[in-house]
């Protein structure tokens, strides 16, 4: 089954991050093909040194052993069907995209085995979490090949249901952005107390990615961590009374993350 190479489609941002983690974790580049039309300049010389084979369009010569789609999930629909001619009865295709179901991957690629993935942007830096569901074509063989090729981004979590996957989408997914606007709400905060802004987004970023990496480097509940910070009647205390009052920053985020969820069914629809 892993006879035929790695192809990817699409070597953006999340493309780019796995095809640098497979190079790092000792796949030949040779074994790795990429398709795509117009990859960034930092990217094309990366293929370029590499000597890792580039098609701006889909090739006629190659039967994938795993195809990877991550072009964005409006481009979607105009790309899988182009994809057939790369499918081989071995081979596994797995999809980064969000919204775009196992269905409507099947409706244009066939009846073939097909893993549907959920990383996030952390990827990049290998500190990612991926979660991924398969079909029922998947062999066991097939899904211990796609796990290696999604844990090059750091750990992957197999679920049961694709309406998990619209849910792991609006949460780690697309949670990285919600990291970063807090880091933008924490300094603006800092600077209205009267910080100079420069210094109070060092303070907020530094703070986020020490809280972050202590997450990392431990197991203990992020409630414990939270706990330890606050003072009985001290500062941390006080502001997390404003947080926590009548849930608002939980009612928040519930809301948030329905609407992300939410979004990722209509991108499905219109798959
Ligand atoms: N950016 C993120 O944080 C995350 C993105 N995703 C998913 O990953 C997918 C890709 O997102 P990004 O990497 O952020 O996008 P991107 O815009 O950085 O990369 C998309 C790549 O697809 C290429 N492309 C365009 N048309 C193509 C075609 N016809 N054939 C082959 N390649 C083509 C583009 O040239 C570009 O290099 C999306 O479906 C998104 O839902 C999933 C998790 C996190
Ligand atoms: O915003 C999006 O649609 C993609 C999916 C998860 C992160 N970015």
């Amino acid at each position: 089954m892993t006879s035929g190479p790695v192809v990817l489609v699409g070597a953006g941002n999340m493309g780019g991050a796995m095809m640098r983690g497979w190079l790092a974790s000792g796949t030949e580049p040779g074994a790795i093909i990429v398709v795509d039309p117009s990859p960034a300049p930092a990217m094309a010389e990366l293929l370029k040194s590499e000597g890792i084979r580039h098609c701006p369009a889909v090739p006629g010569d190659v039967t994938a052993g795993a195809l990877i789609v991550a072009v964005k999930p409006q481009m979607m629909g105009s790309v899988l069907p182009g994809l057939k001619p790369l499918i081989g009865p071995d081979t596994v295709c797995i999809s980064i995209a969000a919204g775009t179901t196992i269905g409507t991957m099947a409706r244009h690629l066939g009846d073939v085995a097909i893993v549907r993935s959920m990383p996030n942007m952390a990827a990049m830096i290998g500190r990612g979490i991926t979660a991924a569901v398969a079909n029922d074509r998947v062999s066991d063989e097939q899904r211990s090949f796609a796990n290696e090729l999604l844990m090059v981004t750091g750990p992957v979590e197999w679920v049961e249901t694709e309406d998990q996957i619209d849910a792991v989408t609006a949460l780690s997914g697309s949670g990285p952005a919600y990291v970063f606007f807090l880091v933008e709400c924490m300094a603006e905060a800092g600077r209205k107390a009267g910080l100079e802004d420069a210094m109070a987004m060092r303070l907020a970023r530094a703070t986020v990615s020490g809280a972050g990496e202590l997450l990392h480097q431990s197991a203990d509940h992020a409630a414990a961590f939270r706990k330890s910070v606050t003072s009985p009647g001290g500062t941390t205390a006080a502001a997390l009374d404003v947080l926590m009052r009548d849930d608002a920053l939980q009612a928040l985020f519930d809301e948030a993350i329905a609407a992300a969820k939410k979004r990722a069914h209509e991108l499905a629809e219109h798959g």
